[in-house]
């Protein structure tokens, strides 16, 4: 498992992570979200070792990353912009890797054929696409056969093909009890794969739940209701103590389900052309917590009486 305990860095006068705090559990998928800027690489680079926490900590299985003697074998990791000598192939960059990290060559093969670039392993990797070069970091990633994978926007270049055989992978990954920490600001991808969040903005820890109770939480679904008779059924609605707001011509009904509404509309006769639950993304949900926090900040950071 991965822990943040009070995970703090400043760059000069500025904070890019403020004193988080979260626990990435193993046996699922953790998807880790925030706007631009908001910190997510600096908290990836600290639990990777490569910078170092102002204050505070981020342990894998207790220990510092930097305190594992052959960290390959406990945390695979797939970085942005990781970088690849552009002249070698790829069988020869993982059979460096595997070497430097004593690991056993066969292994080299085994991802090879696990991220499907067996037929191209004896290209320089300067002349790999995005997508290929994403396939090789994932395969750099799970060398060491790790109990924990960390991976920064792994589907960035990726084609739907590939895309969809990372979900399968973290999923595969995952349900085998491996800790899989995620990031992508790809929010209908992240649906699909992800059954935990952490989300941060501006530093600090906006949410830590699961992905149901996020959209529930952060974005409201609504019953769609459409009438001949709309002004008779929004009253009748409002009524009963509902919570309508007339769209064009539907009205947006909270508080009771598609069954309950239809019953209660039904039994003053009143005709009904729609009743549809409409339920609200992932996106809806991120991006009404990220909007409240970025005008939460704002308001904080603007002296009283300022204009912007
Ligand atoms: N080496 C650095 N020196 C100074 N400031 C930095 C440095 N690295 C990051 N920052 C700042 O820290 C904040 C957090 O950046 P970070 O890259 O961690 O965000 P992010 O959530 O990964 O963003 P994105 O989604 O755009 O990748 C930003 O304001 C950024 O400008």
């Amino acid at each position: 498992m991965i822990e943040a305990r009070g995970l703090t860095k400043k760059y000069g006068d500025r904070t890019a992570v403020d004193g988080i705090s979260f626990t990435v559990h193993p046996g699922r998928v953790t998807g880790f979200l925030g706007p631009n800027g908001a910190g997510k690489s600096t908290t990836m680079r600290m639990l990777l070792g490569l910078d170092r926490p102002t204050a505070g900590s981020i342990t894998v299985h207790g220990r510092s990353y930097a305190d594992f003697p052959a960290p390959l074998r406990q945390v695979g990791a797939l970085l942005e912009a990781r970088a690849l000598h552009p002249g070698r192939s790829a069988r020869d960059h993982l059979r460096w890797m595997a070497a430097s990290n004593g690991l056993p060559v066969r292994r080299v093969d085994e991802v090879l054929d696990l991220v499907g670039l067996t037929d191209v392993a004896g290209q320089r990797v300067g002349r790999f696409s995005l997508g290929m070069g994403q396939r090789l970091g994932i395969a750099v990633a799970l060398l060491g056969d790790p109990p924990v994978v960390v991976l920064d926007e792994p589907v960035n270049g990726l084609d739907p093909e590939g895309i969809r055989w990372v979900r399968t992978l973290t999923r595969q990954l995952a349900a085998e009890g491996r800790t899989v920490f995620l990031s992508s600001h790809l929010m209908s991808e992240m649906a699909l794969t992800a059954d935990h969040l952490v989300v941060i903005g501006r530093g600090r820890v906006l949410a830590d739940c699961s992905m149901p109770d996020f959209i529930a939480e952060h974005a409201a679904s609504f019953v769609r209701v459409r009438s001949p008779q709309r002004a008779e059924v929004a009253e009748l609605l409002r009524r009963d103590g509902l919570e309508v707001t007339a769209v064009d011509d539907e009205l947006r009904v909270q508080g009771r389900d598609a069954a309950g509404i239809g019953e209660l509309v039904g039994r003053q006769g009143h005709l009904l052309h729609e009743l549809t639950l409409v339920s609200s993304s992932l996106e809806d949900a991120f991006m009404t917590l990220t909007a409240a926090s970025v005008e939460y900040t704002a308001r904080d950071r603007t002296p009283a009486g300022a204009t912007r």
